[in-house]
């Protein structure tokens, strides 16, 4: 089968190669992808930035059907369409596994990181973590839903967002466009989007009820502006570690900073102004399989709805480039069934 591969020299960019797969084992299922998006995270992984993984299959923003079971799977039958998420598996017995917080597991596996994703024509799933993809869900949304946007629910409720607050979208890339969405339409916040060009406009028909473009002079003090007194939540998906001193500063007093972009590098927390005005930071990753079936259900409810346009493998590279120059609305789908 055809797969993208993290080069050897882990340079940002993929091949194409033939690889073969093993046979399934016990608790296992083999997926024909149908589509993959490709998330930004897949950048940082080609790029080497979470450590070498030349020979990764990447691509966590799977969807497809099941082809074959192992016969001790009894949860998921031949022709189910499932998700292949970041959130691969746990260990399933750990103080993180057993309170809800799975992805923090130590023993946590990630699809496209630490075992291969689904940027190929078929992948090996554990059945016990696969997530289902609804009936009524159009399988090109869902893989959308499977990445960015369970990331963007997961942490607007990490954020404790309530209704009527400022939401700060800071990006409004892949992920953001999302979180504009359900911090609007899911939480029923008010959304400032700080981003630039057709990102910025299509935040705003998205529903950002204000928009800023992120090279402004004073953004943390024209944020405040806006939102009377500072943002409520403020959720980073923006990569470059200056937004995050950015939204910091245009928060208001016990306002919740969620960082969830990982570009390298450090936040400037002034400890002073942190204690004073009771700010909280907090990392948000992905979510767990029963906040992505939540977030599913919102996609095939309507109340999100991902932007998507579908590509070739062949054109994955390309798609690279598109995704570190910031010239993508929405998402760019790898579609594997022609
Ligand atoms: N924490 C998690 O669970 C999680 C999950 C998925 C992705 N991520 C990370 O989130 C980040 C974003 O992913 P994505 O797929 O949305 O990427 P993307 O490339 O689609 O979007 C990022 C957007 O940020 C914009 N941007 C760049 N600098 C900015 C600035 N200073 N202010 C505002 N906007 C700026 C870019 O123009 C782009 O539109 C990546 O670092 C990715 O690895 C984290
Ligand atoms: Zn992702
Ligand atoms: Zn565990």
């Amino acid at each position: 089968m055809k797969a993208a591969v993290v080069r050897d020299n882990s340079d940002g960019y993929v091949d194409i190669k033939d690889v073969q797969l093993r046979p399934i084992e016990n608790g296992e299922a083999l997926v024909q992808v149908e589509y993959c998006g490709l998330c930004h995270t897949d950048l940082h992984v080609a790029n080497g930035d979470f450590g070498d993984q030349a020979g990764r299959i990447i691509g966590h923003e799977g969807v497809g059907k099941v082809i074959q079971v192992a016969d001790d799977v009894d949860n998921l039958k031949i022709g189910d369409r499932v998700s292949i998420a970041w959130f691969f598996k746990g260990c399933g017995h750990c103080e993180y596994c057993l309170s809800g917080r799975e992805t923090l597991c130590r023993e946590v596996k990630n699809a496209g990181f630490t075992v291969d994703g689904a940027m190929a024509e078929q992948v090996i799933v554990d059945a016990k973590y696969a997530v289902k993809v609804p009936e009524g869900l159009d399988p090109i949304e869902a893989t959308s839903l499977t990445c960015a946007g369970v990331t963007m629910y997961k942490a607007l409720k990490v954020g404790h967002t309530k209704p009527g607050q400022w939401v700060e979208m800071v990006g409004a890339g892949g992920l953001g466009n999302l979180g504009v969405q359900f911090a609007n339409n899911v939480f029923g916040a008010n959304v400032i989007a700080v981003a630039r060009g057709n990102n910025l406009e299509k935040a705003e028909e998205l529903g950002a009820k204000k928009g800023i473009d992120y090279r402004s002079e004073n953004l943390s003090e024209k944020v405040k502006e806006e939102t009377n007194g500072g943002a409520h939540v403020s959720v980073i998906t923006a990569v470059n570690p200056i937004a995050f001193d950015q939204a910091i500063n245009a928060l208001r007093p016990d306002g919740h900073l969620v960082a969830v972009a990982l570009p390298k590098g450090n936040m400037d927390l002034n400890i002073a102004q942190t204690v004073l005005n009771g700010i909280h930071v907090e990392g948000s990753l992905v979510g767990t399989r029963e906040d992505l079936r939540e977030t599913f259900q919102f996609g095939a409810e309507g109340k999100v709805k991902p932007i998507v346009h579908t590509r070739k493998l062949s054109e994955i590279n390309d798609v690279i480039d598109e995704m570190k120059n910031g010239k993508i609305v929405g998402r760019m789908v790898i579609d594997f069934t022609k």
